[in-house]
């Protein structure tokens, strides 16, 4: 099947060739049709300018744009029928939430009934029917989203793109309304983008997750294969990975603490089959059902959940690397000799 979007080596510099940065820098992407892709990754690692690109506000310097199979690296925004969800809503303030729905509807140039239509069951997908007739600054700040993400499905875009959609809301606010969302996308059927540099958000949203850094794709994939496989040091660490260790005749390695297995030092050995190390227990952290052991092996640091609280600071322990759990990783070129 066609991908919905496709970037083709898209490029963007800003500030001339010689000086200036690449926020994105050689991106391949495909979005499938029907999928919520999220764009996850540190500030300043190219998310909104690949967004900007997507929608048409801002021109890749190298690379194609492709929508619906067609070359649109030199449409305007206006003729890519894409819906956007901005961090800042963006609402008209002087129009009723039913205007606000209908404004994209009437520029598209539909009857009256049809817009009416429309745009009523836009806000009944988000919940709002009832508010049909208030302005924006009568609502709260996640009504106020739902009713710039009705206004961005009434016109069925093509893609729907959100940038940080969700950050200005409170943090349990922000948790519902990542169920909204995803409702709303499957219900619909509408092909999602959504950039954001929560993890959580694009672990519970997305079909494909896509990390970037330094506008470079660092790893894509459904989350349930990026997750506990990250390729590289800097995927794992941005999910959250905090065990790294060079594994003699292994290599680099990430583990999570949950999987690194502690036994005193003099103990026989036994348990699960992996890379076996000499440690000392540096730190010990209770915390009720466990305990959080923190050990120097060689130059390297690795924390453990252990069930018990027998080690205190100074024993000598053998940390058992169970062999199914490592996750070996590859090196990460320093930006500047890629
Ligand atoms: N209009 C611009 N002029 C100059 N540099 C820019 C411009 N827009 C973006 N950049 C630079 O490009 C890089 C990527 O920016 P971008 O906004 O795409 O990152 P981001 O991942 O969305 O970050 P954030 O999460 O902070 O919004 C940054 O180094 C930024 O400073």
């Amino acid at each position: 099947m066609t991908p919905v979007v496709r970037l083709d080596g898209v490029g963007r510099r800003f500030g001339g060739a010689k000086n200036g940065v690449a926020a994105v820098d050689g991106l391949d992407l495909s979005v499938e049709r029907g999928s919520f892709t999220t764009l996850l990754g540190p500030s300043g690692c190219g998310k909104t300018t690949t967004l900007r690109m997507i929608a048409g506000f801002i021109r890749p310097t190298s690379g194609r744009i492709l929508l619906e199979g067609a070359d649109a690296t030199a449409t305007p925004p206006e003729r890519r029928n894409i819906g956007m969800v901005f961090q800042s809503y963006a609402l008209f303030p002087h129009m009723s939430l039913t205007d606000n729905v209908a404004f994209g509807l009437r520029a598209r140039r539909l009857g009256a009934a049809e817009v009416q239509r429309r745009a009523g069951e836009a806000l009944e997908l988000v919940g709002l029917s009832h508010a049909a007739g208030r302005k924006p600054g009568e609502l709260s700040g996640g009504q106020q989203q739902r009713v710039a993400l009705a206004r961005a499905v009434a016109i069925e875009p093509s893609v729907l793109l959100l940038d940080e959609p969700l950050s200005n809301l409170d943090a349990r606010l922000r948790v519902q309304m990542r169920q909204e969302l995803l409702r709303v996308q499957r219900e619909t059927g509408v092909t999602a983008v959504l950039v954001t540099h929560d993890q959580d958000e694009a672990l519970q949203l997305s079909d494909t997750m896509v990390i970037l850094n330094e506008g470079r794709l660092e790893q894509e994939g459904d989350p349930r294969e990026v997750f506990p496989a990250p390729a590289n040091r800097f995927v794992a660490e941005f999910l959250g990975y905090e065990n790294f260790l060079d594994v003699p005749g292994t290599g680099p390695v990430t583990i999570r603490p949950e999987h690194v297995v502690l036994s005193p030092a003099g103990d026989a050995a036994g348990g699960p089959d992996g890379a076996e190390l000499a440690g000392t227990v540096t730190d010990v952290t209770y915390q009720g059902s466990h305990c959080l052991v923190g050990a120097a092996v060689g130059a390297d640091r690795v924390t453990s959940v252990h069930p018990g609280d027998d080690f205190r600071p100074g024993d000598a322990v053998r940390v058992v690397l169970p062999r199914h759990r490592l996750v070996v990783l590859a090196e990460t070129a320093p930006a500047g000799a890629r």
